[in-house]
């Protein structure tokens, strides 16, 4: 708790493995918010459970953003928060409609999809098998939902061809998809196509995981 005093940067409470980690981690690179991440392993060490994190977080999880003071936990309410202080650039399209469609994006991951692959549900069912098959049942769902939405949506981004919170909410879920769940994204052409696009982005890139996963160890 002594180096929170003294640290003037944003400190960044995330792990590697976390898709909603990487929503935070990719909002203040597109900001060019200085920030020094600290890691949680919520996988391995269940770090996210001792009371010395509990005091940062009273959810246990991560994200939890310290800036400007304050502690900020739950990362839309962080991209939020970022997106209210620090407007440019913006992480929301420029018409009500729009950001109604960004919307139904990121509720389609947040609530739809996260909640119900994340790995702390894993000691909750019998087997393995079992947590797989809930895991990639829901999560293909959220992605047929996802596929109509783009298909109205997209430009080259999710929204248009402005980066906006559906995609940092689209592309962690996605990676999680694929690297983790082993899901074939051959079905939704659409997804595929945005996914790659947004890949290339540096604000994607230079927060990849794999980028993260190497400073942690
Ligand atoms: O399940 C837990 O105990 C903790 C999970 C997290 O902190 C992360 C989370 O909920 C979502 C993510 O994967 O980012």
């Amino acid at each position: 708790m002594a180096r929170m005093a003294t640290e003037t940067r944003a400190i960044l409470y995330g792990f590697w493995l976390s898709s909603c980690s990487w929503r935070v981690r990719a909002a203040l690179h597109l900001k060019d918010i200085s920030y020094v991440e600290r890691s949680v392993d919520i996988v391995n060490k269940r770090s996210q459970l001792t009371d010395e994190y509990r005091v940062i977080n009273p959810s246990q999880k991560v994200p939890a953003l310290i800036i400007d003071g304050a502690t900020i936990i739950e990362s839309m309410a962080i991209l939020q928060y970022l997106e209210d202080t620090r407007p440019k650039p913006s992480l929301m399209p420029r018409t009500p409609i729009l950001r109604a469609r960004m919307r139904e994006i990121c509720e389609t991951v947040v609530s739809g999809i996260q909640p119900l692959q994340n790995v702390g549900l894993l000691s909750h069912f019998d087997s393995t098998d079992q947590y797989k098959n809930f895991t990639k049942y829901w999560t293909e769902r959220g992605l047929y939902s996802l596929e109509d939405l783009l298909q109205k949506s997209s430009g080259q981004f999710c929204i248009e061809n402005q980066l906006s919170m559906a995609d940092l909410c689209l592309v962690p879920q996605l990676y999680n998809a694929v690297t983790r769940h082993k899901l074939s994204l051959d079905k939704f052409p659409t997804i595929s196509k945005v996914y790659e696009t947004l890949l290339e982005e540096k604000t994607f890139s230079e927060t990849h995981p794999e980028n993260i996963k190497q400073k942690d160890m």
